[in-house]
């Protein structure tokens, strides 16, 4: 099982407000490329990957949605304003929901109210975390974890206080390359080092 964390620290939590931050400085169309390339590939989708969007703008609590490859139904089409309707969905779903409580949004898809800080110390039970920086080990020297977990942040970098929560849970460092990419390509390499090394 691969699992993959997007920290979208500037993603509203109000599903109109997220729509309408495609394009502008929100930057939301980033979780629909990000979710494109972690569980599709062409004519059919990974089987192994559970993706985790936190949406952090917000005026109560983050909004964290869990996509199971495994469990998704037809998803009905990879473009963009598909899955950006998804993410939507799942948001309009959480309307009114307290804390730390979960909904089903449809097959394979929930929202959780649980921040950033919460879900990885769960993950860190199950998982190895990798956090994706430039300042990493180059990813060709990583031996991997037989359960790896890969967390990225949106356009706003992870906030400095994350770094020793994150040293605490054991995270290890991974570099892909001396260019600053989007979280979506550094997802499709990532896959690839992994499905290389199969
Ligand atoms: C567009 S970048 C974030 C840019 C952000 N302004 C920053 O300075 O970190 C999106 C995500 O991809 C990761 N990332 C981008 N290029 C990378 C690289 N060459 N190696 C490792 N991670 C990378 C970043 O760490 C971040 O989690």
């Amino acid at each position: 099982m691969r699992a993959f964390v997007v920290r979208a620290r500037a993603a509203p939590v109000d599903s109109q407000q997220f729509l309408a931050g495609i394009g502008q400085s929100a930057h939301t169309e980033i979780l629909a490329h990000t979710l494109m390339n972690t569980l599709f590939v062409a004519q059919s989708h990974r089987d192994d990957v559970v993706v985790y969007l936190v949406l952090e703008s917000t005026s109560d609590f983050s909004r964290t949605i869990c996509f199971r490859s495994s469990e998704l139904g037809h998803i009905g089409g990879f473009h963009e304003q598909n899955l950006t309707n998804k993410i939507a969905k799942a948001l309009t779903v959480s309307k009114g929901m307290d804390k730390e409580q979960l909904r089903d949004v449809e097959a394979g898809i929930t929202v959780r109210t649980v921040s950033f800080e919460k879900l990885v110390q769960e993950l860190a039970e199950d998982y190895q975390l990798y956090m994706l920086e430039k300042k990493g080990t180059p990813v060709r020297d990583v031996e991997f974890a037989s359960k790896p977990c890969f967390l990225l942040t949106d356009h706003i970098p992870m906030p400095k206080k994350s770094f020793n929560s994150l040293k605490r849970l054991g995270t290890q460092h991974i570099n892909l390359g001396p260019k600053m990419l989007f979280a979506s390509q550094c997802v499709v390499l990532i896959h690839n080092e992994l499905d290389m090394r199969l």
